[in-house]
């Protein structure tokens, strides 16, 4: 009696017997998504009604749930397929039925393959089958396995057996080699062909499937699986065939309710596997077309064969004959093989999440780019790019030369083609950038008002008449001619004369845009000329820099301490500066990096210097030079009161009215511990003491009380820094500083040789002053030894440096004297002009010595040591000739020389006397050093002549041609001593 038959339309619907309706609800609940589709299809037990909907999972599902299109003639034909793989329960002849109508199916699918299906003889009627060695997996009835047979004794008998209409093999699991459990892959498919006879045998699993082969092509061999298989004995070795009994499944109750509900089971978990997995889907599908129904045991080996799970599993699930026990075997696979599912996915998901997320910023970031390209917000990158450029260009169009701006054009259309993320095009961009940025042709209005520009040098500078005077006359004829071009001013000097802040005011003076940049140690010609755009990483050099940054093509440009220009290693730097500064040559300066010339010629440069002599000469002969030679003590006042201490107390933030710095003060502080050239280091204690006044005023008020107590606000004795070793003040001189108090909102510092701050806050008497703080001495610093001992026999001469002028002492002394013994030794760091000049002055001494006092055998009979102080110090040149015969005649004659004389000049071997350089910084050198009496070569009169009376006041100058005029200054006056 048929348990199931078909109703109309077969196709979606199924059912899976048997059982009662009544006793289906988990089953229903599980497959039955649509059930409202459901058609009862058993009219006997129907047990299991599962909607089968064009959805695939649903359509695997219900094949698996085991109704699937027959036909009557499918029915018998199926039947004769698989009419024995039933499963031995009581209600065999329903299963029989049902898979009769499954297996019809398959065996036409398959008829339509390989024509594989033969009805005689029966399958069970094959006891003595050819053994076939299954290296990996066992083969469950009902699947497909392509084996590759390379034993050709097998492959033979195969090919027999098919030929004689009997194609069934039997199909045995080998045994994993005896030791191999660490690599059971060892058994390669060759090796398997390779164990023969009782071996083989040997290693097989007892238990195998009967398999029909279903095709042979070349040496691979399709199997399909068909029923359980024992062996029982071995008939012949080679190959090998065994004599087999078929194993049935142990009966087992259709109806038993724990075999039901582990199947359900089964079949729920695979349900959700199919839901993941699409390999699954297809195992379905395929199984279903060539099988078709399932019944219990068919479950369990389906599901057995589609897990992953390995071999000695399967061959155990192949093995157990209790339907139950394979259900639970089963079950455990599938279950696992749920749960690696579930981790692919979860892997897979996250994988995705990561991707789309990102695509999607992608696809979003596009879309916003299409919409605002499509509402006119925004153009794409490049055109954007060549936008910003034309834009940038438009007011300067008129002005840029035509070389420039066809390069401009040409590099415009070359960025369009070039790819956005192409190397090429970032240095397209950038050269873009640049030729754009440039000031073409873009002036600024010059100013050529002489007396403003007078008001602004004397806002800025105290004194320097002479420069602000050659700057007057440099804009005076920039107004007559109309334009300032073709100059390059130079200004030299000791560092801290405000050669730098004299360079801005005259850009203020002229209404142009000021930059600065140091060439000191400039040695890479690239940081002038720029680098090839070939290099990674390439700049313009300094000068369009410059452009790009004043935005001007007329900038004041004023280039620092050159002469401390670099020696290059790659390109002369001096030269590039050449063609930077040469008025002829600069209105085509090329850069290397921009490659089109640019009109330098408007530019005005000024250069500073220390040492003009270190300013290579082609340098120098281009530009004008005016020297500022330092600042005397009163000038250095008037700098201070005027300029530095507004600067300092802007800085401070202390109010002019809370602070007063009393002449004298500063005059301690100038005298004792700024005395160089220059008024840096004035202007870095006037800033020091004005901090320390901003501390105190401050402590003050946060306490909200009077003051107390203060302190002194010069600086220690540690911190006060004497420039010129050699020019020191003469005497130790003690300043006494004291500090008093005026209240909260008004404090003085008054001083004399002192520095007082009164407290007013108390009012009781404001006239009466209140001594707060302690009397601290500050000893002026010596770093050289007083050197002007009684005995005379030093002189002072007068010295130029980088750091400006300053005195030196010459002293000579006696070594040893005897007949024939006269000689002459030289120590102090001297150049050899200036060891030379020892020896000049050591003969003409002699020579005058001889005259003056006939008898006198000095020179002749003594060994003379003549030392210029400080030790340290390097000296050269031959301007202290006549202090050196001065000194050396002092000894011989034993007269000493006056004190407060101090001379210069250089001396030739016939005693005339030649001129020297540095007059005005010697001169304020000699002032700094008390002296009164100052002898110069005549031919430097003029330039005495020029300095500023300042400077002369007090000062009984000499100008000489011969020693002989020296002498009769040094020694004949010399009554005062
Ligand atoms: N005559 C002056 N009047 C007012 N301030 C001055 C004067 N001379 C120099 N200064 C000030 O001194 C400071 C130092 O000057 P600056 O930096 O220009 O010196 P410099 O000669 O360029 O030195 P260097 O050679 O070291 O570069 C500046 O703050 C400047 O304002």
């Amino acid at each position: 009696m048929p348990c199931c038959h078909f109703n109309q339309p077969p196709p979606l619907s199924f059912h899976f017997c048997p059982s009662t309706a009544s006793k289906s609800p988990p089953m229903l609940k599980l497959l039955s998504s649509t059930s409202s589709s459901v058609h009862c299809l058993t009219t006997a037990t129907p047990t299991l009604r599962i909607n089968q909907e064009a959805n695939s999972v649903f359509y695997a599902l219900g094949l698996l749930t085991g109704l699937t299109r027959r036909s009557p003639r499918n029915s018998l034909f199926r039947a004769c397929f698989c009419s024995d793989s039933s499963d031995g329960s009581g209600s065999k002849p329903a299963v029989e039925v049902e898979e009769k109508g499954a297996e019809s199916e398959s065996g036409s699918d398959l008829k339509a393959a390989s024509a594989i299906v033969s009805t005689y003889p029966r399958p069970e009627d094959y006891l003595t089958v050819l053994a076939l060695p299954l290296p990996h997996r066992p083969l469950f009835p009902g699947f497909y396995m392509p084996i590759y047979v390379k034993d050709p004794k097998l492959l033979a008998a195969l090919q027999e057996s098919r030929k004689r209409q009997a194609p069934y093999a039997g199909a045995f699991l080998l045994k994993d080699e005896p030791g191999s459990e660490s690599n059971p892959s060892s058994d390669t498919v060759k090796s398997v062909y390779d164990i023969k006879g009782k071996e083989l045998y040997n290693r097989l699993h007892e238990v195998g499937t009967l398999a029909q082969i279903s095709s042979i092509q070349g040496d691979q061999v399709i199997l399909i699986g068909h029923r359980r298989l024992r062996i029982t004995k071995m008939v012949s070795e080679d190959p090998l065939t065994v004599k087999v009994d078929h194993l049935k499944e142990k009966p087992y109750d259709k109806d038993d309710d724990v075999i039901k509900a582990t199947s359900f089971e089964v079949i729920s978990t695979l349900r959700d596997v199919l839901k993941t997995s699409s390999l699954w889907r297809d195992h379905v599908q395929t199984y279903s077309q060539h099988i078709g129904d399932f019944n219990f045991p068919r479950l369990a080996d389906f599901g057995a064969a589609i897990s992953g799970a390995n071999k000695l599993q399967c061959q155990q699930v192949l093995e157990e004959l209790d339907v139950h026990k394979r259900l639970q075997l089963t079950l455990e696979l599938v279950k696992k093989e749920m749960e690696i599912s579930k981790i692919q996915e979860s892997i897979a998901k996250a994988i995705e999440e990561k991707i789309s997320g990102e695509q999607r910023r992608y696809l979003l970031n596009e879309q916003l780019k299409a919409i605002k390209k499509e509402l006119g917000l925004e153009t794409d990158d490049k055109t954007a790019l060549s936008a910003k450029f034309r834009e940038r260009l438009e007011p300067n169009r008129e002005q840029c030369p035509p070389h420039v701006l066809q390069v401009i054009e040409e590099e415009l259309t070359k960025l369009q083609l070039l790819e956005a993320s192409s190397s090429e095009f970032n240095v397209t961009r950038n050269y873009l950038d640049w030729l754009t940025v440039i000031p073409w042709g873009n002036y600024s209005d010059e100013n050529f008002d002489v007396v403003r520009a007078q008001t602004i040098l004397d806002e800025d500078h105290y004194g320097l008449t002479d420069v602000k005077e050659r700057i007057l006359e440099f804009i005076a004829v920039g107004k007559l001619r109309g334009t300032s071009q073709g100059k390059i001013i130079c200004l030299s000097g000791p560092p801290g004369v405000g050669k730098t802040s004299i360079g801005r005011s005259i850009a203020r003076a002229l209404n142009r845009k000021f930059f600065r940049f140091s060439v000191g140690g400039l040695s890479d010609v690239a940081e002038i000329k720029g680098h090839r755009r070939t290099y990674i990483g390439a700049m313009p050099g300094k000068m369009v820099q410059c452009l790009k940054n004043v935005g001007t093509a007329n900038p004041l440009v004023l280039i620092d301490e050159i002469d401390k220009l670099g020696r290059g290693y790659a390109g002369d730097p001096a030269s590039a500066l050449l063609e930077l500064l040469d008025p002829e040559q600069n209105a085509n300066f090329l850069d290397h990096y921009l490659d089109v010339t640019i009109d330098l010629s408007k530019v005005l440069f000024v250069c500073t210097a220390n040492v003009v002599d270190n300013i290579p000469n082609p340098l120098l002969d281009r530009m004008e030079v005016i020297a500022i030679a330092g600042y005397i003590t009163d000038e250095k006042i008037h700098i201070a009161r005027d300029y530095l201490e507004k600067t300092a107390q802007e800085a401070c933030g202390v109010k002019p009215e809370q602070v007063e710095v009393t002449d004298g003060a500063l005059l301690g502080l100038i005298e004792n511990y700024c005395r160089e050239a220059g008024v840096r280091n004035l202007q870095k204690h006037i800033e020091k003491i004005y901090r320390k006044i901003a501390l105190r005023l401050v402590r003050e008020g946060s306490s909200n009380e009077p003051v107390i107590s203060g302190e002194v606000v010069l600086p220690t004795e540690a911190e006060a820094e004497v420039v010129d070793a050699t020019d020191q003040h003469a005497a130790a001189n003690e300043t006494t500083v004291e500090v008093e108090s005026v209240g909260n909102s008004s404090h003085e510092l008054k001083s004399e040789s002192s520095v007082q701050t009164t407290d007013q806050s108390d009012a009781k008497d404001a006239t009466e002053t209140e001594k707060l703080q302690t009397t601290e001495t500050i000893k002026a610093v010596e770093k050289v030894a007083h050197l002007r001992s009684d005995s005379g026999w030093v002189v002072m001469g007068l010295a130029w440096t980088a750091m400006g002028g300053s005195t030196l002492y010459i002293e000579t002394t006696l070594v040893e004297q005897g007949e024939g013994k006269g000689a002459l030794h030289v120590t102090g760091q001297l150049g050899d002009v200036m060891k030379e000049s020892a020896q000049i002055a050591h003969t003409l001494a002699r020579a005058i010595l001889l005259e003056k006092e006939p008898d006198n055998p000095f020179f002749a009979n003594t060994k003379l040591h003549l030392h210029v102080p400080a030790g340290a110090t390097p000296k050269d040149g031959p301007s202290a000739g006549c202090t050196m015969i001065t000194s050396m005649l002092s000894l011989a004659m034993k007269k000493p020389v006056r004190k407060d004389l101090a001379m210069t000049g250089e001396v030739t071997l016939t005693g005339k006397v030649l001129p020297i350089g540095g007059v005005k910084e010697k001169t304020i050198a000699g002032r700094r050093s008390e002296v009164k009496t100052i002898i110069f070569p005549s031919a430097n009169k003029r330039d005495y002549d020029e300095l500023a009376p300042n400077v002369k006041e007090g000062l009984d100058v000499h100008f000489v041609d011969d020693y002989s005029q020296i002498f009769n200054l040094a020694f004949d006056n010399n009554t005062e001593n």
